[in-house]
């Protein structure tokens, strides 16, 4: 129930101006089309499509928009491409936080593979302080804390050395792990020396599982590799059927996920435009979100798929009818699955998030 919220529809530039918390978010899917154009430009990259920032943003989303995963990853070589350099890496990164402070964002985590960036022989440690160090500058001045995620390479096999990695950085603004790309024919269990790496390290994980492939991915990495968090995990709803009259009933699994609170971070529109997911109408979110899972909305790759987290929340607003109260949840269920300390998050959680939906939310009225 909203109450006390401004009369009308819930605007895009309204949710832009509540806090929000972003969990999935590829620093190399986010880049501003102009600026790769000038860091092609500056690094001596040959290979763009266009130079021309319009015509090469119309053609990344072009090809992300296929359908197929393995499709949408081709348009990284891109982006991947003008960042092998510190300063092209620390420069990308600083837009990045100015952009999701800009946006609203209060909290988060943004993943980038550090392997893919030694092309021109960058070590794996430049890469990540590069990082780090452009996230300071973009959030510096800004209501925006950022942290990192440290993503492997699914089809590589690096696995291992970026867990240490991730390990080794990690009072210096890296909060996690996961893994990424082609996820048919590339398992979680592919990597599991390295999950429990970071497991006796006492670190996190979230697993990209349930995207391009289904149960017994997701299966994997819940319950081989202990994830803490699922990337996406849409396919969850092949493990759950609904009766004529609505009643939902639930596989093993799908029970498991929902019942211990496995986070889902789930990208409607990435979604759609890898071919998870048939439409925005037709997008599982809907049901999970019924049937009170731990989901949680994030924009994957905002260049590619040409999105913010408000417009993603606005999306929602539009074609699923969500309301403050539906925003706000979301938002407390990201913040509440965060690889921020304990104490941090509740911070957030009682000073930032939940004065910023009082305006329009009533606590007791909250879902
Ligand atoms: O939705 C996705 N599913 C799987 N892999 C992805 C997705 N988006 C991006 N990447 C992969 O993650 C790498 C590091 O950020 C990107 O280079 C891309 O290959
Ligand atoms: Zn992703």
């Amino acid at each position: 129930m909203t109450n006390d919220a401004p009369p009308g529809p819930i605007t895009v530039d309204e949710i832009r101006r509540v806090p929000k918390v972003l969990l999935h978010d590829h620093l190399d899917g986010g880049l501003r089309p102009a600026t790769v154009v000038e860091l092609a430009d500056e690094t001596g990259y040959r290979d763009l499509p266009s130079t021309d920032a319009h015509a090469l943003s119309t053609w990344l989303r072009g090809g992300a928009h296929s359908g197929s995963l393995v499709r949408y990853l081709e348009t990284f070589s891109h982006t991947v491409g003008v960042m092998q350099t510190q300063e092209a890496i620390r420069r990308v990164a600083r837009e990045c936080a100015e952009d999701l402070a800009a946006d609203g964002v209060v909290y988060a985590e943004v993943r980038f593979a550090p392997e893919l960036h030694v092309e021109r022989g960058l070590s794996l440690d430049a890469v990540v302080e590069a990082v780090l160090d452009g996230f300071r500058a973009g959030a510096a001045g800004t209501p925006l804390r950022i942290r990192a995620l440290l993503t492997a390479m699914r089809h590589q096999a690096r696995s291992l050395e970026i867990a240490e990695l991730a390990v080794r950085w990690r009072d210096a603004g890296v909060v996690g792990f996961d893994i990424a790309g082609a996820e048919a024919g590339n398992p979680p269990t592919r990597h599991l020396d390295a999950f429990q790496y970071i497991q006796r390290a006492n670190g996190h994980y979230t697993i990209h599982a349930g995207e391009a492939f289904g149960l017994p991915s997701i299966w994997e990495a819940v319950q081989w590799c202990n994830a803490d968090r699922l990337g996406h995990g849409v396919r969850i709803v092949d493990d759950i059927t609904v009766d004529p009259d609505g009643k939902a009933i639930l596989g093993d699994l799908a029970n498991y996920v929902r019942d211990v609170r496995v986070p889902l971070e789930m990208c409607p529109t990435s979604n759609v435009h890898t071919g998870a997911a048939p439409s925005i109408e037709r997008h599982p979110i809907a049901l999970l979100r019924r049937l009170h899972f731990r989901v949680t909305v994030n924009t994957d790759n905002r260049l590619m798929s040409d999105v913010s987290l408000s417009s993603e929340f606005a999306t929602l607003v539009d074609v699923h009818g969500y309301d403050w109260s539906d925003i706000r949840w979301l938002t407390l269920n990201a913040m509440k699955s965060a690889f921020l300390p304990f104490d941090e998050r509740l911070d957030l959680i009682n000073d930032v998030i939940k004065p910023g939906y009082a305006p329009y939310v009533r606590e007791e009225l909250a879902r």
